[in-house]
Parts: C-alpha cells; structure tokens; sequence
C-alpha cells in the first residue's frame, strides 16, 4: 500500500484522474481505494511500482488477496466509465476556465496599470494574482486531482480573524475558502482585525456576520497553480493565434457583481428580473468580468454546487448560505441556497414584513462575500477593483454592510457599491424596531430613521442605502427629475435631493435574445411565426390571428387588438383602464389584459371578461408565454401607469411593431415619443394626466389611425422596429457610473 501524503478530500474517481494526468502511462489501475481527509491510501493490484510524480518517487506496493476475483472486472469498468466522464467534464471545464482566463487577462492588463500608478503596490499586484489562483478542492473542481506537496498553509504576514461560527469541519476544507488578498490588510486594518478577535470586539466591532475566514488550503492553491499553467498555456496559445482587439471598456475593465432579489430567467416577477437576467451579459460584451448573485428558489437545473458552504448571523440566529453556480453567455450567474428562499419563486415577496427583512439581510450578508469565497471557472473575483450593483430596496442593505463591517474595518477597502431604483413605491419600511433585524452597530440607525407625515417615525431601508451606495442610478431621465419631487419621491425626495450629485438616470435596455420578433420561441408554435421589419405585415397578422383563436376572440384581422400586460398593482393604472372600458366596448375593438398582483384588481379583470366576454379577456395569472404573444399579436400596447421608472413593456411592444400608448411619465415619456401626424414622426400615442378621459382621447387619435391611414400606422411600426434598444448603449452609461464609483473615495 502506498500513502500519498498532503491530499485532501479525494475520492476514487480523482484519484483516477490523478493517474491519467500525473503518472507515467503503465501506472496499474486503481483497485481500492480508502479516502481520508489528509491522507489516502491507494491500493494496486500489481506488484510492487516505482512512480514518479509532482517531482518526487512514490512506492507502490502491491497487496494482493483483497477479494477482488469476479467484482475486481466490474469494479474496474465502473472505474473506467467514471474516469471517462471525469474527462469529459474536466475537459469543459478547462475549456470555461480558458476563457475566462482570457476576460481575467484582459483585465490584469488593463487594470493593473492603471492601479499601479496611483494606488497598488507590486505587492499587492502579486497578490492579486495569487489570489486569482485560489481553486476550490471541491470535487466539481477539475484541479482537484491533481497531487503536488502542501507548502505552509498561509503567508506569514496574514492575519487570520476568527469567528465564533465555524463551519464544520469537512465543509471548510471542501468549500476552499479565501483570504481576502493580504494586500488589502494594511497595519491599520490589521489592528482592527485583531481588535475584532476579542472577546469585547465580536459584539460590534468584529462583523458579526462576517463569515469564518479561514485558511486556504495551500495543497488545492498549489494544484491550481499548476492546473492553471497549463490552462493558462491553452488560452496563450489561442489568444497568439488570433489576436483579439481590446475591450470595448477599454482600461476601465473591471469586476462587476450585480446582487438582486429575482433574475430571470429562473425567477421573475417584473421588470427587475428581467434588468438582472440582461444588463450583466451587455457589460460582460463589453470587456468586464460579471456576476449575478440571486436567492435559489428552485432547483435550477443549469447550476452546479460550489460545494462552498458559509455561515451568517441573521438576528441571532445562525443561518447557512450554500453556494450554487452557473456560466451562461460570459455572465457567473450564482445562486444563494437557504431554505427561507425555497419555493418562493412565485411569491418571492411573499410573507409578512420580518420574513421578507431576514430573507434580505441573509441574502445580502452571503452576497457581499462571493467575491471572497465563490470560485468561479476556478477563479475568486476578489475585492479589488469591485463594484456591487445593488437593486432596489431588498439588496439597499448591502452598500450599508460594505461600509460598517468592511470598509470600517480595513477589509474590501477597493470594493465599491452602487445603487440602482427601479421603483421608490417600496421601500422596505417598518417600525424603528425593525433595526435590530439588520444587525448593524447602534449609531448606524439614523441612516435608517424617516420622519413623514404618513408614516411619521419609521425605519427605511432604501434611505440608508441611498445614503451609503457610492453612486446611484435609476431607470430613466424622467424618472430621476421625479424622484425629486414630492410625488415622485415618495417620501424619500428629500434625501434623493441631497444625494443628487451621485444620482444618474439611465434608461434600460431590452435583452434582444428575449425579446426578439425574429427569434421569439413563444412564437413557433399554436399559429405563431416568427417575424421581422421585411415581414411584419404577414408575420404580425399571423400572429395576431393565433392569438384571437388562443384567447377565443372572434379571429378578424381588421378589427384593432389592444394589450395591457403588467403588475397588478396601482402604479400601472389598471383602473384607468378599467374606467375606460365602457367606452372601449362601445368601439369595434377586442381588449386582452395580462396581469397578477393585488386581489381586488385580479377581480376586476375577471369581472371585466365575463361582463363583455364576446371583447375582452382578463388573463390572470404569470405567465411569460403569453407576454410575449400578446406583444406580438397586439395591434396597441396600453401603459396607462401613474409612474412608471421605465417600463420594458412599451419597449418590447415597439420592438415587435406594436404601438404603444402610454401616461407621459417617468420612462413612458423618455420612450414613446408622441406620434406627429404632420412631420410623420414619432412612436406611439402619450396622455398627461392619469386620467381615463385622457386615456380614452389618447386612445381614440391611436384607433382613428390604424383604421384610415394605414400608411402612418405602418410608419409608426417601423421607426418602434428600428430603433436600437439593445442593452449596449446602457450598458456603456453603466460603465462610467461604475468607473465614477470605482474612483470614489
Ligand atoms: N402577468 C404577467 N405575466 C408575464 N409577464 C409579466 C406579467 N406581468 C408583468 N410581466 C413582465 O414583467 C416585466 C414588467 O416590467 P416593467 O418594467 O414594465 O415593470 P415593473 O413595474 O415590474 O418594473 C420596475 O422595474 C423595471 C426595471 O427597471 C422598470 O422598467 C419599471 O418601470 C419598474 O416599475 C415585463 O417583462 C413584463 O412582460
């Protein structure tokens, strides 16, 4: 038998892997095999071997007699088919790590320099490094086996703070946890991090939440190293071979990590899901390395487990974040796993106030220290050149913890968070008591404390983030003006005020893999087709066709098809709509209204279909499916909401030629210029008031167009199908925001 010392965790099929890649050729096949935590004994069925491997010889002896007889045939199959598969799987696997290899290169190249010059040490620089070629010695990991001596499991100047929540035993040593790169404990922070170690210090001044930071096991940095050469050496190879033009960020290529309560396509309940499903792949295009961290509410089939476990405090109670992982079009899309978010993927908002507050105060806690833990294609993002986008109110809490338990301790001090309002309506308030949720030190509460009329004194989470996050953005131009106005600040105007001068309004983008007539997969079925600017006029009256038959409405082609899909809710003006229908009926139209949300609109919907069944369907219910079939098949698309940030819904419709008519606010007015009947310009029909009068006016210019002058009608659909409203140019605004923040001190 032969122990082969400083190996962690292995299993039989590493092991084969281990003699496929690092023993020489007539290695005899592994047999048996005993794993153990530091040590493993491989038994051989051949004599007595001498191998030589890692630069060292290792004895084999053989032992013989072990009852393999018949088993030993089907024991070596099974082998065989598990190495074959191991293969397979390291072979993808070095395929992702190659490319990302490449992203992290670009970035080392670009990035480094300019920190060089201002504010990163060589040291620091080769820290970075280092720290980039932390694998796990997870058994998903391709480095794990691979066989190299341990060297001193930590550099001698790090400082290693514990805590009070261990993981056990064997998650730590599978999850392959991360210092934060030593370079960024400089003396002062030292001094707090060994401040935090006492006693007195873990109450507040050690992060109580910070998870365990541990140390690395060097044994799976050394194996990485290794591995990474070689992948490293594939990816030099291919980039000589053909050389790439430069990022599109140019020097400004950084670590993004977008943080959100829903990412569509695996969970969605509105327009935030959709922004976290698409703006990361356009910033991705343009050169950045890019994360999404979300909840995992459902078994995802395209996730693997990190195998990287952490421990937080929520409130006192001791919670478990597992980390699951995916790498979908140049995009890390991470998965936060506790059972407070299981099955919750239709009702992520669901429960009273203190679930939904210890559901977000985990999630943020985990989120803030992927960069640290989570390897992605092997690599740790890291927390230098950092910046975390936080969405809305359920993700405001994390700008706030990186300042209080990093920042202000030394810790991710390059690490940078900017703020994204998709909607101000929600705002995570509560009674003041609520602060003792968030666990965060006393004087941290007047971030929190609002006063107003309505609510007099209460606790806010959207005001603290807004105060701490380095910069803020929100979803259109109209939509940041209004922030500042009574009405539209909904009680937060003050403090948006005050915070104006890190306050950018960017209009979104639609996902054009999503939302695309030419490539709709929604449309390939049931009498749908697929349809683009060239055939719109047979492709949309196909489809239009297909859904008055799904929908079981008289199927005419000349009779106008009007949509509403949205959030049941009263920001969309659901009763504008519904105020207007008695008009509407009285018109030779059909209605078709898509929406979930408040209890008593879902009744008006229903109620609204069977009084005028014959005109109008009131679909209630989520359904992605048929979102996309009434955009399509819709001759008009009705957004009659009292504020709206943006609205991707009158984007998507002008993408598929589907006039909008819309309330001018917010994003409303930034996207739907009003059709001109004289200059022949525009996109869609506006109202100035969130009135059904004017929506009906509105409504009526909109009809009386569609029946008598085809030709503008026709114009109106070109210019919505023309426009350019992919995520790039959003994508590019993004980037001097997060530029801005990175700067920003
Ligand atoms: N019943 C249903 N079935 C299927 N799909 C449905 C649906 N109801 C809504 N959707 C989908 O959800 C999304 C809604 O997006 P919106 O931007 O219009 O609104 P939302 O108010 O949720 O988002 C907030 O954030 C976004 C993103 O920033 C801002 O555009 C917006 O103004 C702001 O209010 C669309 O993709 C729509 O198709």
């Amino acid at each position: 038998m032969v122990s082969l010392p400083f190996l962690n965790d292995y299993t039989a099929t590493e092991t084969t892997l281990l003699l496929n890649n690092h023993l020489p050729p007539k290695i005899p096949f592994v047999a048996n095999y005993r794993p153990k935590r530091s040590l493993l004994d491989i038994t051989f069925m051949s004599t007595n071997t001498n191998v030589t491997a890692g630069g060292r010889v290792w004895r084999i002896k053989a032992t013989g007699g072990n009852g393999y007889g018949g088993d030993a045939d089907d024991a070596l199959e099974a082998v065989i088919e598990k190495s074959k598969m191991l293969l397979a799987k390291q072979k993808a696997l070095l395929q992702q790590i190659a490319e990302r290899r490449e992203i992290i290169t670009s970035i080392n190249s670009t990035t480094i320099t300019s920190e060089k010059e201002g504010m990163v040490s060589e040291e620091d620089e080769r820290l970075f490094s280092e720290t980039e070629s932390n694998l796990p010695d997870d058994m998903d990991n391709l480095c794990s086996g691979i066989v190299e001596p341990v060297r001193s499991s930590l550099p001698d100047n790090v400082l290693v703070p514990t805590n009070k929540y261990h993981d056990d035993d064997d998650v730590t040593s599978k999850s392959g946890i991360e210092l934060p790169p030593k370079s960024y404990l400089d003396s002062d922070s030292k001094n707090k991090l060994q401040g935090k170690t006492s006693e007195k210090a873990t109450t507040y001044e050690l992060p109580p939440f910070v998870s365990e930071i541990s140390t690395t096991n060097e044994s799976s940095k050394d194996t990485n190293e290794s591995t990474l050469h070689r992948v490293a050496d594939d990816a030099d190879v291919k980039i000589d071979e053909d050389v790439k033009s430069p990022p599109l960020a140019g020097p400004n290529v950084m670590n993004v990590i977008l943080v959100a309560a829903e990412c569509a396509p695996w969970s969605k309940t509105g327009g935030l899901g959709d922004v976290a499903g698409a703006l990361p792949k356009a910033l991705a295009k343009r050169g950045h390395r890019v994360m999404v961290v979300a909840p995992r509410y459902g078994n995802y089939s395209e996730l693997q487990d990190t195998g990287v476990r952490k421990r937080y405090i929520v409130n006192g109670q001791d919670m478990e974040a597992h980390y699951f992982q995916a790498y979908i079009d140049g995009v890390d899309f991470v998965f936060i796993e506790n059972h407070i978010f299981h099955n919750l993927g239709s009702n992520i908002y669901g429960g009273n106030r203190i679930d939904i507050l210890r559901r977000m105060v985990l999630f943020c806690k985990a989120a803030i220290e992927v960069p640290w833990h989570v390897p992605c294609g092997g690599n740790c993002y890291g927390d230098g050149n950092l910046v975390f986008i936080a969405n809305d109110w359920h993700t405001a809490l994390l700008p706030v913890y990186l300042k209080a338990y990093y920042h202000e301790n030394g810790l991710m001090q390059y690490a940078r968070s900017v703020l994204v309002i998709h909607n101000i309506a929600h705002q995570g308030r509560g009674p003041l008591d609520d602060f003792s949720y968030v666990d965060l030190p006393p004087h941290y509460l007047d971030l929190f404390k609002m006063y107003d009329p309505l609510g007099g004194e209460h606790f806010n989470i959207f005001a603290a983030g807004i105060k701490t996050a380095y910069r803020i953005v929100t979803v259109s131009h109209g939509y940041a003006w209004e922030l500042k106005t009574t009405e539209g600040g909904h009680g937060l105007h003050g403090i948006i005020q005050e915070n104006d001068w890190k306050l950018k309004g960017i209009v979104n983008g639609i996902d054009k893999k999503e939302w695309n007539p030419r490539l709709d997969i929604h449309l390939t079925s049931d009498g749908y087709t697929n349809y683009s600017l060239e055939t719109v006029n047979t492709g949309k009256p196909q489809c239009k066709a297909a859904l008055q038959k799904e929908l079981g409405l008289p199927v005419r082609a000349d009779v106008p098809l009007i949509g509403f899909i949205g959030r049941l809710d009263n920001q969309k003006g659901v009763d504008l709509i519904c105020e207007a229908i008695p008009w509407m009926v009285g018109q030779d139209l059909q209605l078709v209204m898509l929406g979930t949300g408040q209890p008593e609109l879902e009744q008006m919907l229903r109620e609204m279909e069977n009084r005028y069944h014959e005109k109008v369907r009131g679909w209630v219910g989520f359904s992605v499916k048929m979102a996309h079939r009434i955009t399509a098949g819709a001759d008009v698309l009705l957004m009659p909401s009292k504020f709206e940030p943006c609205g991707l819904n009158q984007l998507y419709a002008m993408c598929y030629g589907t006039i909008p008519v819309v309330h001018a606010v917010g994003g409303l007015k930034d996207t739907v210029q009003p059709f001109d009947p004289y200059s022949e310009s525009g996109l869609g029909w506006t109202f100035n008031r969130a009135e059904s009068g004017q929506l009906i006016h509105a409504l009526g210019n909109c009809l009386l167009t569609y029946r008598e002058y085809k030709s503008s009608w026709e114009g109106i659909q070109r210019r919505g199908m023309m426009q350019d409203l992919s995520w790039d140019n959003a994508a590019s605004q993004y980037e001097e925001v997060l530029v801005a923040a990175k700067y920003q001190w």
